[in-house]
C-alpha cells in the first residue's frame, strides 16, 4: 500500500535520527550507558537484546517519549520532543503498552488518528488500512472483543493510518501467527521502500535478518554488537527464530 507522504520528506540520507551519548538512569541505575545510534531514511536498524537490555528504554527515548539523563537526540536536525507538532507530524510509535478508548470501536480509533493528522480522504484511508491488516470484519468491534493478534494489528493500523517518515516499534511480531509476522515483514519492507526510517526492537532474528539494513545488540545498556544482520546473528549463534 502506498504510504500516505509526510511534508516535508526527507530524502538526503544523511542521518534523520541521531542518538549521541545517550545515557537512561533510574536513581542510581544506570540502565542505559552512552549509545550512539544514527539512522538514516528508507533504513532499518534492529534492537537485540535479552529481557532488560535496555531496547525499550532506548526506543523511548528516541521517540522523544522519554528523555536520556545526559546525551542528545535528535530528528531531522531537530531537538527531540514529541510535544513539537513539526516531529510529532512524522514520527508514529507503536510501544509495548496498549492503550485505546475502550468505547471506540476499530475503525473510529482510525479515524480519529487520521483526522488528528489532517489526513485527507480519511474514510477512504481507514478501509484502505483495515483491508491491508485484515480487520475489515472486526471494524466495529470494541477493542474488549479483540483477539491480541487483532489488538496488535490495531495498534500497528494506527501507525500506518497517519504520515510517517519514522516508525518505531517495540516487538510488533508478539502475538501474531506466522502469516501475520510474514505480512508485517512484507510491510515493513514496503514502508522501507518508500523512505520510511525504521527503528524496530525484536526479538525474531528471522524477522531482523529479513529487513534490517543493521542489527544492534543491547547488553545491560550496552551496545555489544552491531553489523549487517548475516554477520552479527551468526556471532550470536542464533540461526533462525526468537532469541531472548
Ligand atoms: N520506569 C522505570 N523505573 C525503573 N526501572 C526501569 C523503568 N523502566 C525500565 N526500567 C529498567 O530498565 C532496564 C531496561 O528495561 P527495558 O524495558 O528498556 O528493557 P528491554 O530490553 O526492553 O526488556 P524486554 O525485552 O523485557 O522488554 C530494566 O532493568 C528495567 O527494569
Amino acid at each position: 500500500m502506498a504510504k500516505i507522504p509526510a511534508e516535508p520528506r526527507a530524502r538526503a540520507r544523511k542521518p534523520l535520527l541521531q542518538l549521541t551519548g545517550v545515557r537512561r538512569s533510574y536513581g542510581e541505575r544506570e540502565v542505559l550507558h552512552p549509545v550512539d545510534l544514527a539512522l538514516a531514511a528508507g533504513e532499518c536498524i534492529a534492537l537485540l537484546g535479552h529481557n532488560g537490555s535496555g531496547k525499550s528504554t532506548l526506543l523511548r527515548i528516541a521517540a522523544g517519549r522519554d528523555l536520556p539523563t545526559k546525551g542528545t537526540v535528535r530528528f531531522d536536525g531537530l531537538a527531540m520532543d514529541e510535544n513539537d507538532p513539526r516531529i510529532r507530524a512524522r514520527v508514529a510509535m507503536v510501544g509495548d503498552t496498549v492503550a485505546c478508548y475502550p468505547d471506540l470501536t476499530v475503525r473510529e480509533h482510525l479515524l480519529l488518528v487520521a483526522a488528528a493528522h489532517g489526513v485527507a480522504d480519511a474514510r477512504e484511508w481507514v478501509e484502505q488500512v483495515l483491508a491491508d491488516r485484515l480487520l475489515t470484519e472486526r471494524a466495529d468491534a470494541l477493542p474488549s472483543a479483540l483477539s491480541s493478534g487483532q489488538m496488535q494489528a490495531l495498534l500497528l493500523a494506527c501507525a500506518l493510518v497517519r504520515p510517517r517518515d519514522l516508525l518505531l516499534l517495540d516487538e510488533p511480531e508478539q502475538r501474531l501467527d506466522p502469516e501475520a509476522r510474514r505480512r508485517l515483514a512484507e510491510l515493513l519492507r514496503a514502508e522501507l521502500a518508500d523512505g520510511v526510517a525504521v527503528l524496530l526492537v525484536t526479538h525474531h532474528t528471522d524477522l531482523a535478518r529479513e529487513i534490517a539494513d543493521r542489527v544492534v545488540v543491547l547488553e545491560d545498556g550496552r551496545i555489544v554488537s552491531q553489523g549487517p544482520p548475516g554477520k552479527v546473528l551468526e556471532s550470536l549463534g542464533t540461526g533462525s527464530a526468537s532469541a531472548r
